[in-house]
């Protein structure tokens, strides 16, 4: 599955559960290379959204299509291969190492599988994207004794190891200290520019949290989308504002964004 079509499209996608519109005619092209953040306040459908970005979930109406092939058409674990989804709520309780859980990344396994040796390939590319997420040093740590930011870059280093196409980014600065915040956003920033192929998207509440490599956002409300385009024109104080119910204004200085009430 590859060409140069758009790594994801969704067209027009309602989302209904229980009577209630979860999404309302929600439309999203993200193209390679692209770095989409995704914003609104709580229950506006962020997670709802990624969960078909994902192939989690389908639409009640509309299309999504992952790479070109469409949600309902083909096989959602087929689908999901090219998709790399980083959610901050992992399953994990063995004291696997860091590298151990990089390489889980190769069957998509919260464990690994007994018997499925990596190849010595496998193993190198681990290290080298446990060195790009920089975590070199704690490549041997267990994972109950890691730092919160440490499991998120560790976490992203494995969606890594299956080479996506498209890495799915679930609010990944939550309950992060300041350094390791920075350290996340200077770790994906340095991603985009070793993968420029790989598009991105980024669900988030908090402008501050978005890396200066973010070149687009979509800014939902009530499940429905407010503004979406290049970054800098859907991150208004005016848009902003709308979707957060709250007046705010909007700075970005050195390419990061802030938000004042
Ligand atoms: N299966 C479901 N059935 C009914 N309502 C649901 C279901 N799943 C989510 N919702 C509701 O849909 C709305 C959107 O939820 P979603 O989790 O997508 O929002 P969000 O923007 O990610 O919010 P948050 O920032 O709080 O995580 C919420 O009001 C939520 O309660």
């Amino acid at each position: 599955m590859s060409g140069a079509g758009p790594v994801l499209e969704v067209r027009d996608v309602d989302l209904v559960r229980q009577g209630a519109y979860l999404l309302r005619s929600v439309s999203l092209t993200v193209s390679r290379g692209q770095h989409w953040a995704l914003l609104g306040g709580n229950g506006a459908g962020k997670s709802t959204l990624l969960g078909l970005l994902g192939a989690r979930t389908h639409p009640t109406r509309g299309t999504v299509e992952v790479l070109g092939h469409r949600l309902g058409k083909v096989d959602l674990r087929q689908l999901r291969a090219f998709v790399g989804h980083v959610d901050p709520r992992y399953p994990l309780t063995t004291p696997l190492r860091v590298l151990d859980v990089v390489l889980t990344g190769l069957t998509n396994t919260t464990e690994p599988v007994p018997r499925r040796q990596p190849t010595p390939d496998q193993v190198a590319r681990a290290d080298e994207l446990i060195g790009m997420l920089g975590l070199a040093t704690r490549r041997d740590a267990r994972w109950p004794v890691l730092s919160q930011g440490e499991r998120g870059r560790a976490l992203i280093a494995r969606a890594l190891l299956a080479r996506p196409t498209l890495l799915l980014l679930d609010e990944p600065a939550t309950g992060l200290d300041l350094a390791a915040r920075e350290q996340l956003l200077s770790s994906l920033d340095a991603l985009r520019v070793e993968q420029p192929e790989l598009a991105t998207v980024l669900v988030t509440h908090h402008l501050e949290e978005l890396p200066a490599s973010t070149t687009h956002a979509l800014l939902l409300r009530e499940g429905r989308v407010l503004a979406s385009g290049v970054a800098d024109e859907v991150l208004t104080s005016d848009h902003v504002t709308k979707a957060f119910d709250h007046p705010v204004r909007i700075t970005r200085e050195d390419g990061r964004w802030a938000a004042r009430a």
